[in-house]
């Protein structure tokens, strides 16, 4: 069988090294004198019969258990770019994942080309000399891939083959990698040999912009806002900024907030750290939790109006609650003890400590991330939190619109158009129903049920919703009428008591003024009389 070339290459530089081996027992009974013309000379033979330079990766490097990275991404390169030309080829299931990557089998060779340069990739697996039993398989087999060219085209191959090597591996990694939906622990289990900040999930939501109801010009802007986002690190770097950006979804329940970040994951391919911050004790907690987060990542934080104090008219509301308690503590020493220990449960975590992050010096640590923050009610957010520069994109999602109504058509029932759309659209356009449930209706119920039952459905949900808000603006306006009239009626009774306080006040004023009158009469004749009888 006639060698290919990377195999002939190799026998020729074991032979090489064979030579060294025995030049080298050589030099120990040659005079030294001599030596070094003959070193320079040797060197000079092989490298003109072997002008090539060779460029080893192992799988693991030195006495890391980790398995090396550029091992990893070389991987990766050769399976997408060179396998086709491997005749034998390895399945492995990658160590965080459950996906087959498929790579030339041991001791196989490919060739690949950069610039017109012709290069060799070969893999060599090395078992060990003698038998040893171990816990790690690495230990028993050593695989390494080997990179063979001229080596008049080092300085090409090394500053930037490898390079461009490295970075289509990662971004091949990337594309490929089984996403993780993270959630922080509890600062308790943070300790230990276990030790986690985080735990994971594979995330497999199946939420895209696709499947996502809105007003298409709007999920238009949001996507490629999200993608420039993704494709602009050298110009975050021009300007000065951290490369990240933060969004403010807020809406009614149920009208796709969360749906939207599961889609905003899938389209860029990110994973998900879903923070929960009441579960975070104090700032420092925060701090080390986010750096604790990796690159390409959406930072979730759900409810903000809820997951904490942050909200400008909470506070005031407060401190007002805070000084009524206060007068009832300094009474009570068991109640006041109870609060203290209240407060050490519930979480530290201040609006200051959360925007040093967002958007202070902390912000810059990691790179190639999002931020999200969800509420239904942005008006009682600070308006610190939410200015442009922490939350660069407020999305609002609202009920479902007719264009929303469309997609999600299209999504459930896979119709463009039906001549129930009409009445439906005049119903969107006078009821306030969430996406959510407009997409419960639209779901057949039954195996086999038909579009018109399911746009019937619907119809009906919006006709009731239609009737109970009508019967709520009724209740309310009657509640209202009822509430005027009270206070009419209360006015007019005030206004009766007041009158007749008044005239209580005048009969009173009336009949003292007579008695005044009367006494002064009676004093008069009692001094007259007095009078007389001292005279
Ligand atoms: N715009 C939408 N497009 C498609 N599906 C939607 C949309 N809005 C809601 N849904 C459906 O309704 C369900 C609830 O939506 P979601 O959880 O995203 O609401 P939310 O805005 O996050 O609500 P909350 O404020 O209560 O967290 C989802 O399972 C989703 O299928
Ligand atoms: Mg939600």
């Amino acid at each position: 069988m006639i060698p290919s070339a990377g195999e002939f290459m190799a026998q020729v530089g074991s032979a090489i090294a064979g030579l060294m081996v025995a030049y080298a027992m050589f030099q120990n009974y040659f005079p030294r004198e001599l030596l070094l013309p003959i070193k320079r000379y040797t060197q000079k033979v092989v490298s003109y019969f072997y002008p090539y330079l060779q460029i080893t990766i192992p799988e693991y490097q030195g006495d890391g258990f980790e398995r090396s990275k550029a091992f990893a991404a070389v991987e990766r390169y050769l399976n997408a770019n060179s396998t086709k030309q491997a005749h034998r080829l390895q399945a492995n299931v990658t160590r965080d994942s459950e996906t087959i990557v498929l790579t030339m089998a041991d001791r196989e060779e490919v060739t690949d080309e950069y610039k017109g340069i012709k290069l060799w990739w070969a893999s060599s697996l090395s078992t060990p000399s003698q038998q040893s039993i171990s816990f790690y398989p690495r230990e028993d087999e050593k695989r390494r891939f080997r990179l063979t060219f001229h080596k008049r085209y080092r300085d090409i191959i090394i500053d930037n083959y490898l390079k461009h090597v490295l970075d289509e591996g990662k971004a091949i990694t990337v594309k490929q990698r089984q996403r993780k939906l993270f959630t922080n622990n509890k600062s308790d289990s943070w300790h230990g040999y276990k030790r986690r900040m985080w735990s994971h999930v594979v995330f497999e939501h199946p939420a895209t912009f696709d499947t996502l109801a809105m007003d298409p010009v709007k999920k238009k802007d949001i996507i490629d806002d999200l993608t420039n986002f993704s494709k602009s690190k050298d110009y975050y770097a021009k300007v000065g900024k951290a490369w990240k950006r933060g969004y403010l979804l807020y809406g009614p329940p149920g009208t796709g907030k969360s749906t939207m970040i599961a889609s905003m994951a899938n389209l860029l391919k990110y994973d998900i750290y879903d923070l929960e911050l009441t579960a975070v004790k104090d700032n420092s907690e925060l701090r080390k939790l986010l750096i604790d987060t990796s690159g390409k990542s959406i930072i979730v934080i759900e409810d903000i109006d809820c997951s904490l104090d942050l909200t400008g008219q909470r506070e005031k509301k407060k401190e007002k609650e805070d000084e009524d308690k206060k007068k009832d503590e300094e009474k009570d020493p068991i109640k006041e003890k109870m609060k203290k220990m209240e407060e050490n449960k519930t979480s530290q975590v201040t609006l200051s400590g959360l925007l040093n992050f967002i958007d202070g010096l902390w912000s810059a640590c990691g790179s190639e991330r999002i931020i999200v923050f969800t509420t239904n009610y942005k008006e009682k957010l600070d308006p610190a939190l939410i200015r442009r520069g922490r939350m660069d994109k407020h999305i609002e999602l609202s009920y479902c619109g007719f264009e929303a109504f469309k997609a999600l058509a299209k999504n459930y029932l896979d119709i463009d158009s039906h001549d129930l759309f009409d009445e439906i659209r005049g119903l969107l356009e006078e009821t306030k129903i969430t996406p959510a449930d407009v997409a419960e209706n639209l779901m057949p119920k039954l195996s086999g049920e038909d579009e018109e039952s399911c746009l019937m459905r619907l119809i009906k949900a919006l006709e009731e919703v239609k009737e109970e808000e009508k019967r709520k603006v009724e209740e309310e306006e009657k509640l209202k009428a009822e509430k005027l009239a009270k206070e009419e009626e209360e006015k007019k009774e005030k206004e009766k008591e007041k009158k007749e306080e008044e005239e209580k006040e005048k009969e009173k004023e009336k009949e003292n003024g007579e008695v005044i009158k009367g006494d002064s009469n009676g004093t008069l004749e009692n001094g007259v009389k007095e009078n007389g009888v001292a005279k």
